[in-house]
């Protein structure tokens, strides 16, 4: 497992590309037959993807950690952005379909990921939080996640946010975690831009094709920088840093968050006249 480690806004502002990809792009985290993770010191929030083949993937604490297993103190979130994935919590079998959501809380220690059709394999997007309670396992399809419209063919951010973990959804200690989808000919998302700087958030970029790219915002509102971000790379954005992305063609991308509170409306907007 890979670590990166936390930085503070001023030195932020001389970082050049290449840094702020080390430090905050998560470019290879779905490789077949694999299961990838990144550790940040943002929130300690792990990020995930698995491409499990024709043998199923367990769900390792490795040497990083220092637990017995992987949720030992931690839950985690589970999204499908693939084929039919079955994911197995201590014996129970869960089906996931792309876009569907599975929360597995703290305790559990056999997790497994498998492909339903090895000839078809899942992609499987992982983000963990550290719990400190055990909250019982859900899974979520996207129907029944909690749809709100956003944005307007106008502004060309015309979308619709699905909440899975969240306050009035799966219940977890601290993660959250959605999904926003852009109406086709869509290409912005988060303008105007906001910060919480009591969480965390994680964004993964994913439903691209091969050449297009997401422009993806970060940094202070003064200071933002950009990084181009292709299909299926996923991006750390510290609690002082706007999120927000424009594409070069439609996308979908995931949000997780954690930190100090559980609300997904404490945002800090930012002024159009502030951001720089
Ligand atoms: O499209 C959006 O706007 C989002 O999905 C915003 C995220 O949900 C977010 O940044 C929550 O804090
Ligand atoms: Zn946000």
């Amino acid at each position: 497992m890979e670590i990166r480690h936390a930085t503070n806004p001023t030195d932020f502002k001389s970082y050049t590309s290449d840094r702020l990809r080390n430090d905050f792009l998560m470019e290879n985290l779905f490789v077949p037959g694999e299961l990838n993770m990144v550790y940040s010191h943002y929130d300690r929030v792990i990020t995930g993807g698995v491409i499990p083949t024709t043998s199923e993937i367990r769900l390792d604490a490795g040497d990083k950690l220092r637990t017995e297993y992987f949720l030992e103190r931690r839950e985690i979130g589970i999204v499908n952005i693939g084929e039919k994935a079955v994911v197995t919590v201590e014996g129970e079998t869960f089906e996931l379909n792309k876009r569907d959501c599975l929360y597995v809380g703290k305790g559990n220690q056999n997790v497994t990921f498998a492909s339903a059709d090895p000839d078809k394999p899942t992609k499987l997007y992982l983000v963990s939080a550290n719990a400190h309670k055990e909250y019982p396992t859900q899974l979520m399809p996207i129907k029944d996640a909690t749809p709100t419209k956003l944005g307007s063919d106008a502004e060309s951010n015309n979308r619709t946010i699905y909440k899975y973990i969240h306050g009035d959804g799966i219940q977890s200690c601290q993660l959250m975690m959605g999904m926003t989808l852009l109406e086709p000919n869509n290409m912005w998302n988060t303008m105007p831009a906001h910060v919480h700087d009591r969480r965390m958030e994680v964004y993964l970029y994913f439903d691209m094709d091969e050449e297009s790219r997401v422009f993806h915002f970060m940094g202070e509102p003064k200071e933002t920088r950009h990084m181009l971000i292709r299909n299926e790379q996923a991006v750390l954005s510290p609690p002082w840093s706007i999120h927000s992305g424009v594409g070069t063609n439609n996308y979908t991308f995931i949000w997780a968050m954690a930190g100090e509170n559980y609300t997904f409306t404490d945002m800090d907007f930012v002024d159009m006249n502030d951001l720089r």
